[in-house]
């Protein structure tokens, strides 16, 4: 990984053209799959600079915040009933990025679904994008027609998005939205470029193909995890109320005060790693990698799963245990190879401080306010899903009582 994506970065920081990717992000105009060059620079320099920013990602606080409270008080309306708790954990991250990204939710079945699909779509192998002769394989697998279908029906719904964005009368919007600044992009040309409506629309495809199922899935995992180990529960929880003092919430603020759910969502991610498989990179020039000649035009995927799996890296790696993170200064941004779940070097993921601030409020304050127990023994089928990111394949169903 340190060779791949610190070493020969420069090297390594293309990405190979993928058929399916190709098709759902107007060929490959968006961020996560779009060529190393100059236009993956400037679109990349907007999102860290103007849509992923500190900044940008403070002033969404009270979303954030709204989004949350809605969740709480659906447990609530439980009343300690029979309740489905992967089913709110993705609405809340897709009515979260939603908010953000275009200024309001799109609820209901069907964005989920539609969402969904090119998800599945883009875990898929497509023989055709390695072995140019057999692209007639996914044709006749019904994967091409699948993608085309995927990518016509999200188009219809982000041209209605744009025109939404674009009609002088839009009323009731909250602050500017991620639509609304990359319009502004490309009405006024800023930085002396010039941004297509189809780049436009790839970049807000990508925030949500990078940005929800990532952020559900580890928030998922974070909780079954707790759910399985009780005794790290009580001690997360102890925390909490400590942090709390009685408080409604515990308030994004106070998060940097505890030092063991940031060690449970570290555990977390290195357990359940979303994406264990990084994007491929493709190099473009040839390079001594470990001792072996890598032509250029090689393909390179980084097994991260498997990395933070090592035991060479650590002690009893397949144990939940977040108290291996308390004295040990490793962090997730990219800078220690035993923990990549954000990928490192050019290609690294800039939703980072995105996701982790909703993993860590989320987290935070559901244990803090309920106390959570498990009906049935789904929870413990841990097994996972196939895809680009991995998921639980059964649901979190709970019953949850109210600690106030
Ligand atoms: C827990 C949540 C997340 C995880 C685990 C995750 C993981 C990753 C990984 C592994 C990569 C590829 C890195 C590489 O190839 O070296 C990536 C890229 C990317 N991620 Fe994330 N991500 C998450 C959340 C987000 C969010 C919330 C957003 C935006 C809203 C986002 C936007 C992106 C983009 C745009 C790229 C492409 C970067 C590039 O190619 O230059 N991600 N992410």
């Amino acid at each position: 990984a340190k060779e791949i994506m610190k070493t020969h970065d420069l090297v390594f920081a293309n990405r190979p053209q993928l058929n399916i990717p190709s098709k759902i992000f107007y060929g490959n105009k968006d961020i996560a799959f779009s060529q190393y060059g100059e236009y993956w620079r400037q679109i990349k320099s907007i999102a860290v600079l103007h849509l992923l920013s500190n900044k940008k990602i403070h002033s969404f606080q009270h979303v954030r915040s709204d989004e949350m409270g809605l969740m709480m008080d659906k447990i609530l309306r439980s009343n300690g009933s029979v309740l489905n708790l992967s089913e709110l954990i993705i609405a809340l991250t897709n009515n979260m990025v939603c908010r953000v990204a275009l200024g309001r939710t799109y609820e209901g079945r069907k964005f989920e679904n539609l969402l969904q699909r090119a998800m599945e779509l883009l875990g898929c192998f497509s023989v055709g994008s390695y072995i140019p002769s057999l692209k007639w394989v996914d044709q006749l697998s019904g994967l091409v027609r699948k993608a085309d279908d995927v990518a016509k029906e999200f188009d219809e719904f982000l041209e209605g998005v744009i025109e939404e964005h674009l009609d002088e009368k839009r009323v009731g919007v909250e602050d500017r939205d991620l639509v609304d600044i990359l319009l502004e992009f490309q009405r006024d040309n800023l930085k002396g470029f010039h941004l297509e409506r189809d780049m436009v629309k790839a970049i807000i495809m990508d925030l949500f193909a990078a940005g929800t199922h990532t952020t559900f899935t580890s928030l998922e995992w974070a909780i079954s995890e707790l759910l399985r180990h009780p005794q790290t529960m009580q001690e997360l929880r102890q925390e909490a109320l400590e942090i709390g003092q009685g408080k409604s919430s515990i308030p994004e603020d106070d998060l940097d005060k505890m030092p063991y759910l940031k060690a449970v969502i570290k555990e977390t991610l290195r357990l359940h790693i979303p994406i264990p498989l990084l994007i491929p990179r493709e190099s473009t020039q040839d390079v001594k990698l470990l001792g072996y000649d890598i032509p250029s035009g090689t393909q390179v995927l980084v097994n991260a799963y498997m990395i933070a799996r090592d035991p060479s890296n650590w002690e009893e790696p397949e144990e939940f245990k977040p108290e291996r993170f308390l004295n040990r200064p490793i962090d997730y941004k990219g800078f220690h190879f035993e923990l990549i779940p954000f990928g490192a070097g050019r290609r690294g993921c800039p939703g980072v401080q995105f996701a982790m601030i909703v993993n860590e409020l989320v987290l935070a304050n559901l244990v803090y306010k309920f106390d959570l127990e498990l009906v049935g023994e789904e929870v413990f089928d841990m097994s996972e899903t196939n895809g680009i990111t991995i998921h639980k394949k059964s649901p979190i169903i709970v019953s949850a009582t109210t600690r106030f």
